[in-house]
């Protein structure tokens, strides 16, 4: 294994190059991507949330559990803008917020 894929003492990864400049640009760029993942992360939970509001009204209201026109719309959304990944990240957000099927 290189010496450079292994962590670095203060716990943040290595950039896996050796050369000065092009490790500064990925710290920078990897600054974004974690302010990236970090609201995903927050989005993801706030989107699970809602959607287990949205089920609790539903069945306490006598509702179905699940509204199957309403994920398929989900679904086709997220394979318009992504592609087969898409499915599956909506499979995933869904899922997450109402429960396996
Ligand atoms: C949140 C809802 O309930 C369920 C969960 C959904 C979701 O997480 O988006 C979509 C449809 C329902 O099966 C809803 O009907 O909007």
């Amino acid at each position: 294994m290189k010496a450079n894929v292994v962590e670095q003492t203060d716990g943040s990864a290595q950039t896996g190059t050796d050369a000065p400049d092009a490790a500064e640009r990925i710290v920078d760029l990897r600054k974004r991507i974690d302010e990236i993942d970090n609201a995903l992360i927050a989005l993801w939970q706030e989107r699970a949330a809602l959607s287990q509001q949205v089920g609790r009204t539903r069945l306490q209201s006598g509702g179905t559990r699940l509204v199957l026109s309403r994920e398929r719309e989900i679904l086709e959304r997220f394979r318009e803008a992504l592609g087969a990944d898409g499915t599956q990240l909506a499979l995933l957000l869904l899922r997450a917020g109402r429960g396996p099927l």
